[in-house]
C-alpha cells in the first residue's frame, strides 16, 4: 500500500493546493461548488495538466507521475478515477466491460474474465455478467463501473462524487459497498456529502476557493471545526472566540425570544424528519439549534426573528 502527494497549481481555475492521502487511507475531499475537488483529482489522475504541479504515489521510492521534467499519462498512471458517469463502454457485456482492464494489464483472456467475474461479485452485480452495458440502472452501472475501476487493480482510487447521479435509496446501497471495498484502500472521494464523509473516510480534506481550509481525521475535522462550512456541513455551530473556537452541536445551543445569551438573528430554518433546525447568526458566527415547532414559539421558526441563543456549559474551547 502506498500514499499519493498532489500538488497543483491551476491560476485559470484559482486553486493552488495540496492533497496528502496516507497509504491505506480514505480522504473524503468536501468544499463548496467550485472549490477545486475536481481539479485537484483530475491533476492526480492526469486528465489535466497544469504548468506546476507535482504527483507522486508511494515513497521510498516514490513514483512520480508529474513534475518538472516528468509527465505520465492517465492510463499509465496507477491512479485510477471514477466519476458519477459510469462510462461503461456500450455494446459490451458486464464481463467484458470489467475485463478490460486486466487484460490490458496483460492477463490472458481467461484469467482476466475470471478476475472480473470475481470484482462482479464483491459489487453484488455478478448476475448482470452477461448483460449489455447499455441496459443497466443507474445504481447497477455504477456497480459495474466500481468493479471496473478495481480490477484494474489501482494504487490509488479517486472518486469525483461517485453518487451523486444516483437515488437516494441506490446511494445509500452503493455507499454501504464502497465502505466494503475501501478499507486498506489508497482513495480520495470528492463529495458534499457529510454521509460519505462519516462512513468512508479516514481523513477529512476542506477546500475553500481553491486552497485547503482545514484538514485532519474525520473526528476532528467534523467536531472541531474551523470553518463555517465544515461546521455547516456536520451539523453544528462555529464560534470564533479571542481564544479559539466553540462548535456546539445543536442539542447544547437553547434558543428564546428573549432570555440570557449571544444575541443572534435566525436565517435559516431546516426541516427534519424529527425537528426543525434553526440557524442562527451570531456576531461570532453561527449556531444551530433543534427546536419543536409544535411547542415552540412561532418566532422561534421564523427567518429574521431576533433571538437569545444559550450555549451549554459543558462545550469548550479549541483552538
Ligand atoms: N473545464 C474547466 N475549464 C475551466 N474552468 C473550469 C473547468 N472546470 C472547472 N473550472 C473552474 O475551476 C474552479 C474549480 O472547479 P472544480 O470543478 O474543480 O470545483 P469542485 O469543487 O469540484 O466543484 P463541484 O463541487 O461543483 O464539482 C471553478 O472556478 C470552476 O469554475
Amino acid at each position: 500500500m502506498t500514499g499519493l502527494e498532489c500538488t497543483a497549481s491551476v491560476p485559470e481555475r484559482g486553486v493552488d493546493a495540496s492533497l496528502s492521502v496516507r497509504a491505506g487511507r480514505t480522504v473524503a475531499l468536501l468544499g463548496p461548488n467550485g472549490s477545486g475537488k475536481s481539479t485537484m483529482l483530475a491533476v492526480a489522475a492526469g486528465l489535466l495538466r497544469p504548468g506546476v504541479a507535482s504527483v507522486t504515489v508511494g515513497e521510498s521510492p516514490a513514483l512520480t507521475c508529474h513534475d518538472d521534467r516528468t509527465w505520465v499519462p492517465p492510463h499509465r498512471r496507477p491512479i485510477t478515477l471514477l466519476t458519477q458517469d459510469p462510462s461503461l463502454f456500450a455494446g459490451m457485456s458486464v464481463l467484458e466491460n470489467v475485463a478490460f482492464g486486466p487484460r490490458a494489464r496483460g492477463l490472458s483472456r481467461d484469467a482476466a474474465r475470471a478476475a472480473a467475474h470475481g470484482w462482479l461479485e464483491r459489487t453484488g452485480v455478478a448476475h448482470l455478467a452477461f448483460a449489455r452495458a447499455e441496459s443497466l440502472s443507474g445504481g447497477q452501472a455504477q456497480r459495474v463501473a466500481i468493479a471496473r475501476a478495481l480490477a484494474t487493480e489501482p494504487t490509488v482510487l479517486l472518486l469525483d462524487e461517485p453518487l451523486a447521479a444516483l437515488d437516494v435509496d441506490a446511494a445509500g446501497e452503493v455507499r454501504a459497498l464502497l465502505a466494503g471495498l475501501l478499507t486498506n484502500v489508497t482513495a480520495v472521494i470528492a463529495t458534499h456529502h457529510l454521509l460519505d464523509a462519516a462512513l468512508l473516510a479516514d481523513d477529512v480534506v476542506v477546500m475553500h476557493e481553491g486552497r485547503v481550509a482545514e484538514q485532519g481525521t474525520r473526528a476532528d475535522v467534523l467536531t472541531r471545526p474551523r470553518h463555517e462550512f465544515t461546521a455547516r456541513l456536520a451539523g453544528r455551530g462555529l464560534l470564533r472566540t479571542p481564544t479559539g473556537f466553540l462548535a456546539p452541536s445543536p442539542a447544547q445551543v437553547t434558543l428564546a425570544v428573549t432570555g440570557g445569551g449571544l444575541p443572534g438573528t435566525i436565517a435559516r430554518v431546516e426541516a427534519h424528519a424529527e425537528s426543525t433546525r434553526v440557524w442562527v447568526d451570531v456576531p461570532e458566527g453561527i449556531l444551530a439549534s433543534d427546536v419543536d415547532p409544535v411547542t415552540s414559539p412561532p418566532a422561534l421558526v421564523t427567518p429574521g426573528t431576533a433571538v437569545t441563543c444559550e450555549i451549554a456549559p459543558e462545550v469548550s474551547t479549541y483552538t
